[in-house]
């Protein structure tokens, strides 16, 4: 990596600067195959990091619980996402739909598209996975009414509403669209709300971290000599208490309902 010169995606042995929250940043040196544990979670490099934009925001492992749980996927579902990016949730729609199910991954950026294909077979989870690249407002996934749900990673989701509607299946599905602004949650709920989808929700995933330790406290004194309980022998106890920082926004999770009808 040259410190003069500006690269859109990170790539084996560049430095990124993780920022971790007001005040926390960490300079990694990218390895595929490496990890850096933070306080979110762990980053996989090969995953997480390279062949992403310098800049992303990383999806954290909580938010793809969220989703995954909220789209109500399992072994056999079919699932339509845009867009792939790094593949960072494709594996882990993968690894909950296989071995019977399938991932429409639909990607623009041909340079991206082409680099999940490569990890996906790396990866020997090509079989579960088709890559499409093509811009889904325009195209759509390239399949019709086969899919159980259909999971939005892009800057203008609401664009793609009327293509989610029709890669859903006839007899109705799961939506979800991930948006780190509030505008797009906003947008986003109007294009549901006037293609007839039902049952719209917006979460925010905001983990709480306890602190706990074990605490002795000297027993009061109260002026009124030694009481049961008091003196040195006042026994520890375990507390827990919440850490003065919590962890960051990432993005809104917004999720609908095609209803037949
Ligand atoms: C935030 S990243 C997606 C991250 C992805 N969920 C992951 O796990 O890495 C957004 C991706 O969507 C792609 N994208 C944006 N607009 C798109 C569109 N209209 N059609 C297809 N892909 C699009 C971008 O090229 C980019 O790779």
């Amino acid at each position: 990596m040259s410190f003069v010169a500006y690269e859109e995606l990170i790539k084996e042995g560049d430095t990124a600067i993780l920022s971790l929250g007001h005040g926390a940043m960490v300079a990694v040196r990218v390895q595929r195959g490496a990890q850096t544990q933070t306080r979110h979670g762990v980053l996989r490099h090969s995953v997480d990091l390279i062949g992403r934009p310098f800049g992303s925001k990383i999806l954290y492992s909580t938010d793809i619980a969220l989703l995954t749980m909220m789209l109500e996927l399992r072994p056999g579902s079919v699932v339509c996402e845009s867009g792939t990016g790094s593949g960072s949730v494709s594996h882990a729609l993968i690894r909950t739909i296989a071995p019977t199910g399938h991932l429409h991954s639909v990607e623009f950026h041909q340079q991206r598209a082409e680099k999940a294909r490569e990890e996906f077979q790396e990866h020997r989870v090509g079989r579960w996975v088709t890559v499409r690249n093509q811009d889904v407002c325009r195209s759509g996934f390239g399949v019709s009414h086969v899919a159980d749900a259909v999971f939005l990673d892009i800057p203008s989701p609401w664009e793609a509403v009327g293509h989610a509607w029709d890669a859903l299946k006839v007899e109705g599905g799961r939506f979800c669209s991930f948006s780190p602004c509030i505008e797009q949650v906003q947008r986003t709920c109007q294009a549901l709300a006037a293609r007839g989808f039902s049952e719209l929700s917006t979460l925010e995933v905001l983990p709480r971290v306890y602190n706990v330790r074990t605490v002795s406290l000297p027993a009061p004194d109260l002026g009124a000599g030694p009481g049961p309980e008091a003196g040195p022998d006042a026994s520890p106890f375990r507390s827990g208490t919440p850490m003065k920082e919590a962890v960051g926004h990432t993005g809104y999770l917004t999720f609908a309902t095609k209803t037949p009808g």
